[in-house]
């Protein structure tokens, strides 16, 4: 089952509210909150209280990737704000299995990302501690930017891990997924597929998401 994940870093920003609920009717199977620090990427995004403001539009998923230094002063504040999901950056993290714990002990489900140039190495200790692995198709930071074809290996490598220890563990993709990248991550053991520009840039956002649910 592949679920789609928009990211709303591409939704009218005066008007989240709204555009969450239009992503809700369209068959969004989660929301991607992208937290941008200004510090570990160049951009400045979403703090607690205005994923606290948009909780009230919607049931779906809330899953928060946090690109931001220090991620521990943010786990109980983004959990309260109504978090569902958190993922942490492997490259924020040095006591990683402690940040999962903290992040599981508010009742979060728990995830770690990975840049495109830092290898699996980082979370092969932590893949039994884990709901999800994000690996990103982009260097974090903005939307629109192009997918970054070595990730495809990196993505079947990790999907061959995971089976051969039989986790049960999300692998999520992140960056630069449309019509034509969507079939090759899935492809290459992507389930949870995030996309921004393709949903939002679409005419027929229910159409976009539909597309990129069943391509192969
Ligand atoms: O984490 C992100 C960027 O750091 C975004 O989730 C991602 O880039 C989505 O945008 P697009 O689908 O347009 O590439
Ligand atoms: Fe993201």
């Amino acid at each position: 089952m592949i679920r789609i994940a928009p990211s709303i870093l591409s939704a009218d920003f005066a008007q989240l509210g709204t555009e969450i609920k239009k992503l809700e009717a369209a068959g969004a199977d989660m929301i991607h909150i992208d937290v941008m620090d200004g510090h570990f990427v160049p951009n400045l995004t979403f703090g607690p209280p205005v994923v606290a403001a948009l909780r009230q539009f919607t049931a779906l998923t809330f899953d928060v990737h946090l690109m931001v230094n220090n991620p521990q002063d943010l786990i109980a504040p983004f959990a309260r704000a109504g978090a569902d999901l958190i993922t942490v950056h492997a490259e924020t993290a040095p006591h990683l299995n402690r940040l999962l714990q903290n992040i599981k002990e508010t009742g979060s489900k728990a995830a770690v990302a990975l840049n495109p140039a830092t290898p699996l190495s980082m979370v092969e200790e932590v893949l039994t501690e884990v709901d999800m692995i994000l690996v990103m198709s982009v260097n974090p930071g903005f939307g629109g930017q192009k997918f970054i074809p070595s990730v495809l290996d990196k993505l079947a490598r990790l999907r061959h891990e995971l089976d051969k220890r039989k986790l049960t563990v999300d692998l999520q993709v992140d960056g630069g997924i449309n019509a034509a990248t969507a079939p090759q991550v899935i492809a290459a053991g992507a389930n949870i597929l995030v996309a921004g520009s393709a949903v939002f840039g679409a005419p027929d956002m229910k159409a976009a998401i539909a597309m990129l649910r069943n391509a192969e």
